[in-house]
């Protein structure tokens, strides 16, 4: 099939590479020209693990291309997959002005009778207001057909890959034939769907999750309080079927381009229907208390930080990202400034991203070894899977004071065990001192 995909961010480039892996034409355009070149040279502009090999494979084998051109872009297409970026708005909402801008480019350039499918996570309703964005803007015939994404990033390939599911909602059956078709390949179970709920099924899903983390990050402060173990705790719920064993980990909270903002447009509409949807005002707070755990803790520790040097390592909302979009570490970085410490972070691929959102309030290393030099304590952000592997008794040697706080529980116990002198602070479980 002949695909356009509207926007080549984390979502529509997975996208875009992944149906060209699968025999595919498809045309990825995006308005951004350095991204574009740099796609052209089969540099990925994003950090996504297995992405570049597969872009360089299928642009070499001739089934994918880049413009910034809509035109070029959707003269051929009979699919056009848009997956724009729906940020948060000060009021909560989604903010829908990119998408509302790629419904007129769409109608400018549309190929009669092709299908317009939204991917982009959109509030209840849009799928209907972008087709009246586009009948309002041509004359041609088009269909409609929703189509939520549920990658997580970092895993981005094997999740567009290996999908649990891939909901299909419309309201023409031949189009959602033609893109559960278009998804043959992939040997995914498919839902249909009405549009508003598949609409919906990705805002549950997100908000659902997020949920899952307050939840468990609450039980975590309670295990500390009552000396239980989290680790123990969260394994023995998630053997429960009912309950299951992912998105229990505890830590400092969730962070990233989706759960922050979905669950704030998901109370927003909720408030626009009348409906008190209470327990995500608690999902939200939970997790902005959570994201100050660390500095918490260190203050408990030290009674004051001004002066103090911390080795912050992780950077990114996650690992095997480079995205820095609602990353605990800005919070954590602006209130250990706030409290006149030293900061030096260290992140394996975030540093530049970094910089740019947290700028000069701390330092940045190019090594852990650089980051933790002389520190009076090391926080671990992000539970990247080169900080698992340090040689703490190592790395406690070379810090002023062998203290660490751990807000992932990524540091292995025995490691910390062999440490001759160690304070370690996790989330939700027994501290470990060592004199
Ligand atoms: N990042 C993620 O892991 C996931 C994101 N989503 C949703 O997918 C959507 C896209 O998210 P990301 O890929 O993270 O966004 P992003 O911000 O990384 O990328 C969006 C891209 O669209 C381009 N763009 C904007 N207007 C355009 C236009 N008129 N024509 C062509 N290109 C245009 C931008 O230049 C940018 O490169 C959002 O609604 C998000 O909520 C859904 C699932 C996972
Ligand atoms: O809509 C989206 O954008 C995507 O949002 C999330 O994906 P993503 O944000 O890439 O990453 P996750 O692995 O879900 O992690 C999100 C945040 O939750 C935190 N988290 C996750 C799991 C857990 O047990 N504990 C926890 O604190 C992570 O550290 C991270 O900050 C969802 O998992 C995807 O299904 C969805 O498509």
């Amino acid at each position: 099939m002949r695909i356009a995909v509207l926007g080549t961010g984390y979502v529509g480039l997975s996208t875009g590479v992944c149906l060209s892996e699968v025999g595919h034409h498809v045309i990825c355009i995006d308005v951004d020209q350095q991204k574009i070149n740099r796609l052209r040279q089969g540099i990925s502009p994003i950090y996504e693990p297995g992405l570049e090999s597969l872009l360089l494979k299928n642009t070499a084998a001739g089934k994918l291309h880049f413009t910034t051109s809509h035109q070029e872009g959707l003269e051929k297409a009979e699919i056009i997959i848009i997956a724009v970026g729906t940020p948060q708005s000060n009021d909560g909402a989604a903010d829908l002005s990119y998408l509302v801008q790629a419904a007129k480019d769409v109608s400018a350039h549309l190929k009669p009778d092709a299908i317009v499918v939204i991917k982009s996570t959109v509030p209840v309703g849009t799928n209907d207001y972008v087709r009246s964005i586009i009948a309002n803007h041509t004359k041609k015939p088009f269909k409609m057909v929703s189509n939520p994404e549920f990658l997580r990033q970092g895993s981005a390939i094997k999740d567009t890959m290996k999908a649990d599911r891939i909901i299909i909602g419309s309201e023409d059956n031949e189009a959602a034939l033609k893109i559960q078709e278009m998804y043959r390949p992939l040997n995914v179970p498919v839902l249909m769907t009405n549009v508003k709920s598949a609409e919906m099924i990705k805002y549950a899903s997100n908000a659902f999750l997020a949920t899952k983390i307050s939840f468990i990050n609450e039980i975590a402060n309670l295990c500390e309080a009552v000396g239980a173990n989290i680790i123990d705790v969260a394994n023995g719920m998630g053997k429960d079927k009912r309950i299951g064993e992912a998105f229990l980990q505890a830590g400092i909270g969730y962070g990233g381009s989706c759960f922050p903002k979905d669950v704030k447009a998901l109370l927003h509409t909720a408030g626009q229907y009348g409906v008190d949807f209470s327990l995500l005002k608690e999902t939200i707070s939970i997790n902005e208390s959570q994201r100050q755990l660390l500095v918490k803790k260190a203050l408990e520790r030290f009674q004051q930080l001004k002066g103090k040097k911390f080795a912050m390592l992780g950077l990114s909302f996650k690992p095997d990202t480079d995205d820095m979009r609602e990353a605990p570490s800005i919070v954590i970085s602006r209130l250990l400034h706030q409290a006149g410490a030293e900061v030096i972070a260290y992140d394996p691929v975030a540093t530049e991203n970094a910089k740019k959102v947290i700028g000069n309030t701390i330092q940045y290393a190019e090594s852990v070894e650089e980051a933790i030099k002389n520190a009076d304590a090391l926080l671990l952000v992000t539970e990247w899977e080169e900080f698992k592997k340090l040689d703490l008794a190592e790395v406690t040697k070379q810090m002023k004071q062998p203290i660490i706080f751990d807000g992932r529980n990524s540091l292995a116990e025995d490691k910390i065990r062999a440490c001759s002198k160690i304070e370690y602070y996790p989330v939700g479980k027994p501290s470990i001192v060592i004199n």
